[in-house]
């Protein structure tokens, strides 16, 4: 048995980590932190938990948790975990980190983009970035992962095949992505309150979202080449789901049959990135509650265009899914160990 604790366990991803986990037939959860909620049962916190998980929320205390876990989730706001990390490293165990303080290989770009200073820069060369169907090798014997944001985990799988064959241009890709607003957390803010979101969609952080370094930063190593998208987030009325749907303009023009082929190659092996079939465009409620990303595609023959339409969970194959599945690959389990139900199709 696998013993995990959650940092964080009481924010949105904290409880997909719980809620995944107490059904993961190799993990036991032995800690499980908030700010706000010490003491009590994480089924009071989150009642659709109540009578499944035996679990009492308590104040963080990184000592105690490492020392009664194999692997730490960290799930907190980014400019934390570095700081935690560094406190426990000598201790040698595994840690996967939800949030932004280990995706970046520079310090330098994670500090101008996030606003705060790296507390463990030390490390960033031997942290791997915890996409497991582009990183699956490296995770296996990785100490620290940092787990790719949302968007970007939407936006990469979408991209992977195409620029790693160097099929289209790098310099005019862009992604206009929606998303749920759990994305945004669980802390209450005037501009999250249902008043605010409901039957309306809007555009924000329009070239200066903080994911976009990191899409670059990955998506330049599929392409060895330098990449800089335009990536539009937006926010949509919906609990949970990403839809991306990306634009790039072909080098030569090729037939939808010809890309699906490619992706369903390149993805072979990946069982949680399903490609789908001509003219069929995936849909968030297809993936929720799931660790899947469908993609879909056309092609605009007039402007040599390819159109790749990519849905996530965003806590699920966005966050806390993806998390696990990398624990589950770290620890030589199968990759798909506790993440194999398909979407709740609502
Ligand atoms: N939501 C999403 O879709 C995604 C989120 N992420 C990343 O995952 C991480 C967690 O996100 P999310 O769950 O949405 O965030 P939430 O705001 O919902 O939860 C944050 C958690 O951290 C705790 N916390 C906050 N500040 C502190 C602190 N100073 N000390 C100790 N505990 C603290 C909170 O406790 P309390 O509840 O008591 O306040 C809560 O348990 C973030 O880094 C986020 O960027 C990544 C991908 C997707
Ligand atoms: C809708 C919404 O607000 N989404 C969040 C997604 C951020 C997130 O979860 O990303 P990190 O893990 O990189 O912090 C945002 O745009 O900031």
């Amino acid at each position: 048995m696998i013993s995990a604790s959650i940092v964080g366990a009481t924010g949105y991803v904290g409880e997909e980590l719980v809620r995944i986990l107490s059904t993961h037939p190799d993990t036991k959860i032995v800690g499980a932190t908030t700010q706000n909620y010490v003491g009590q049962d994480i089924g009071d916190v989150f009642p659709s938990l109540r009578g499944r998980v035996n679990l009492v929320c308590e104040e963080l205390n990184i000592q105690n948790i490492v020392k009664k876990s194999d692997i730490i989730f960290l799930s907190l706001p980014h400019g934390h975990s570095a700081a935690l990390t560094k406190e426990v490293l000598s201790y040698n165990k595994k840690i996967i980190d939800m949030g932004a303080d280990f995706r970046f290989d520079s310090k330098e770009v994670y500090e101008k983009w996030y606003g705060v200073s790296h507390a463990l820069p030390e490390v960033l060369s031997d942290v791997v970035y915890g996409l497991p169907e582009i990183n699956r090798e490296k995770i296996k014997d990785a100490n620290i992962i940092g787990n790719p944001g949302c968007y970007p985990t939407s936006i990469i799988l979408g991209l992977a095949p195409v620029l790693e064959n160097n099929l289209v241009e790098t310099e005019s890709i862009i992604s206009d992505s929606k998303s749920a607003i759990s994305g945004a957390g669980r802390g209450a803010s005037v501009s999250n309150l249902f008043t605010e979101i409901s039957g309306s969609v809007k555009a924000y952080n329009i070239s200066k979202h903080r994911h976009t370094p990191e899409i670059n930063q990955e998506l330049s190593k599929l392409a060895k080449n330098d990449v800089h998208i335009t990536f539009t987030p937006h926010v949509v009325p919906m609990s949970r789901g990403i839809l991306s749907t990306i634009y790039c303009r072909l080098k030569n023009i090729t037939t939808a049959e010809d890309v699906i082929g490619l992706y369903k190659e390149y993805y072979r092996g990946s069982s949680f990135v399903r490609i789908m079939n001509k003219g069929v465009y995936p849909e968030t409620r297809w993936v929720y509650g799931s660790n899947f990303c469908d993609i879909g595609f056309e092609i605009d023959e007039y402007n040599k265009r390819l159109i790749i339409v990519s849905a996530i969970d965003n806590v699920v194959k966005g966050a806390a899914g993806q998390g696990i599945q990398n624990m589950n690959i770290m620890f030589g389990l199968p990759e798909t160990t506790g993440l194999e139900a398909p979407g709740l199709y609502i």
